[in-house]
C-alpha cells in the first residue's frame, strides 16, 4: 500500500498483454515510453503519427479510440516547444493542446480506459514559485508570460484527469515533468528547448571552426534536465504505483544555470569559441527547480546523470544530424 496525497491504493503491475496507447508514440517522450514498455515485455503497443491520426479531429479520435479499445493511455501527444515557439504561438499552444487533450480525455472516457497518464509540464506553477516548487504550489501565482498559455492549456488537463476521478470514479493520475532531453528530441534552431539548440549550435560551430557563438537571454536562468529514458521510468512506476488526484512532480531536484548547461556541452562537443549572450531574447521563468519528495516517498529517483545523459544525446545527435538538419 502506497500513501500519499491522503490517498492509500496502490493500483500494482499492469498487465502486459493489455492493449497500451502512447499518443505521441515517436517524439521525445513518447518514444521513450515505448522503448520502457517493450523493455518491460508489454507485447500490444499501439502508436499512431499525427499524419495517420490527428488528435485535434474529435470524430477520428472517438473513432480511433472505439476500435482500438485500449485498456491503459499515456497521454504524450501535445504542441510542444521551446520559449521562443512558446510565446510567439500562444494561440496554437493553447487551442492545440487543450482539443488533443480534451478529444482524447473525453474519448477515453467513453470507452473505459482503465489507467491513464497525462503529462503536464512544471510551467503550470507561478513564475515566482518557492523553490523546489512543491505540487501544492499550483493556482498559488501569475504565471511565466512566455508559455502561460501552454500552461493554462496544461492546468486544464490536470483538472478533467480530477473531474474524471471525481465525476466517474476513474483511476488516472497526472505527472508534470521539469524539461528534457534525449534521442528524438526537436532540434530545430527557433522551435526547440534550449538544451538540443545549443547541442547543434555549439557542435555547429566546433565543425566549422567558429569563434564565437550567441545564445539567448543573460544565461543566469536556473533550469532542471531529466533524460527522457528516466522519464518514461517514472510514467510507467507511477501507473503502477501511484493512484491520487495530486499531479506528481517529476525531476532529478538538482538545477544548474544556462551558462553552465551550456559551458558543460560546449565541452562534451569539443567547442573552444567565445560564448556571447543576446539579452534582447527572453530569460523567461528564473528557476524552475521541482521539490521532487512526493515522487521518491512513491519509491522513485531518477538515474541518469547530466554528464551520461548528455554524452548519450549528443552521439545520437551525431548519428542522426545530417537528417535532422534536413
Ligand atoms: N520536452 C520537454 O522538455 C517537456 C515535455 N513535456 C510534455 O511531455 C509531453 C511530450 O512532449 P515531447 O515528447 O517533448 O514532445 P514532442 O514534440 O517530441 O512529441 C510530441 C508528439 O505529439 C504528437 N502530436 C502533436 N500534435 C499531434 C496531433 N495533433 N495529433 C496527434 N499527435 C500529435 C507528435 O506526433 P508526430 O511526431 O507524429 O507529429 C509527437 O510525436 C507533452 O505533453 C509535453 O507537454 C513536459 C515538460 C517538458
Ligand atoms: C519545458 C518548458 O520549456 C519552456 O520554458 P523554458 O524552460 O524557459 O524553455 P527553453 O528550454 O526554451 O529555455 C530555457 C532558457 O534557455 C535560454 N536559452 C539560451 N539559448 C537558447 C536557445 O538557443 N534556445 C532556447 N530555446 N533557449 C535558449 C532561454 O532564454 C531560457 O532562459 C516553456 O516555454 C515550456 O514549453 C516548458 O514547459
Amino acid at each position: 500500500m502506497t500513501a500519499v496525497d491522503g490517498v492509500d491504493f496502490s493500483p500494482g503491475p499492469l498487465d502486459r498483454d493489455a492493449t497500451f496507447y502512447v499518443a505521441g508514440h515517436r517524439g521525445l517522450v513518447g518514444s521513450a515510453i515505448v522503448r520502457r514498455l517493450e523493455g518491460a515485455g508489454f507485447t500490444n503497443i499501439v502508436g499512431r503519427s499525427s499524419a495517420e491520426l490527428d488528435l485535434k479531429d474529435r470524430d477520428a479520435t472517438f473513432a480511433f479510440m472505439r476500435e482500438v479499445q485500449p485498456r491503459y493511455v499515456v497521454l504524450a501527444a501535445a504542441k510542444v516547444g521551446g520559449i521562443m515557439a512558446n510565446s510567439t504561438y500562444p494561440v496554437d499552444f493553447l487551442s492545440d493542446n487543450m482539443r488533443i487533450q480534451t478529444n482524447v480525455l473525453d474519448a477515453a472516457l467513453e470507452t473505459d480506459v482503465d489507467r491513464l497518464l497525462f503529462l503536464g509540464s512544471s510551467c503550470i506553477y507561478p513564475k515566482f514559485a518557492p523553490q523546489p516548487i512543491p505540487e501544492d504550489s499550483l493556482l498559488t501565482g501569475h504565471l511565466e508570460p512566455t508559455n502561460d498559455a501552454y500552461a493554462i492549456a496544461k492546468i486544464a488537463g490536470i483538472l478533467h484527469v480530477q473531474a474524471a476521478r471525481r465525476q466517474y470514479g476513474r483511476p488516472w493520475i497526472s505527472a508534470m515533468p521539469t524539461n528534457l532531453y534525449g534521442p528524438n528530441d526537436n532540434f530545430s534552431p527557433k522551435g526547440s528547448h534550449v538544451l538540443p539548440a545549443l547541442i547543434r549550435r555549439y557542435d555547429e560551430a566546433a565543425q566549422s571552426g567558429a569563434g564565437s557563438v550567441t545564445n539567448w537571454g543573460t544565461g543566469s536562468p536556473r533550469r532542471e534536465f531529466l533524460h527522457s529514458d528516466d522519464m518514461a521510468d517514472a510514467c510507467l512506476h507511477l501507473m503502477e504505483n501511484y493512484d491520487g488526484p495530486s499531479q506528481v512532480n517529476v525531476g532529478t531536484g538538482t538545477d544548474v544555470t544556462i551558462k553552465e548547461i551550456a559551458e558543460t556541452i560546449a565541452g562534451v562537443v569539443g567547442y573552444e569559441g567565445e560564448t556571447e549572450w543576446d539579452t534582447s531574447k527572453p530569460d523567461g521563468t528564473p528557476q524552475k527547480l521541482l521539490d521532487v519528495s512526493m515522487l521518491a516517498n512513491l519509491g522513485w529517483t531518477s538515474q541518469i546523470s547530466l554528464e551520461e545523459g548528455l554524452r548519450r544525446t549528443v552521439a545520437w545527435y551525431h548519428e542522426n544530424a545530417a537528417r535532422l538538419r534536413g
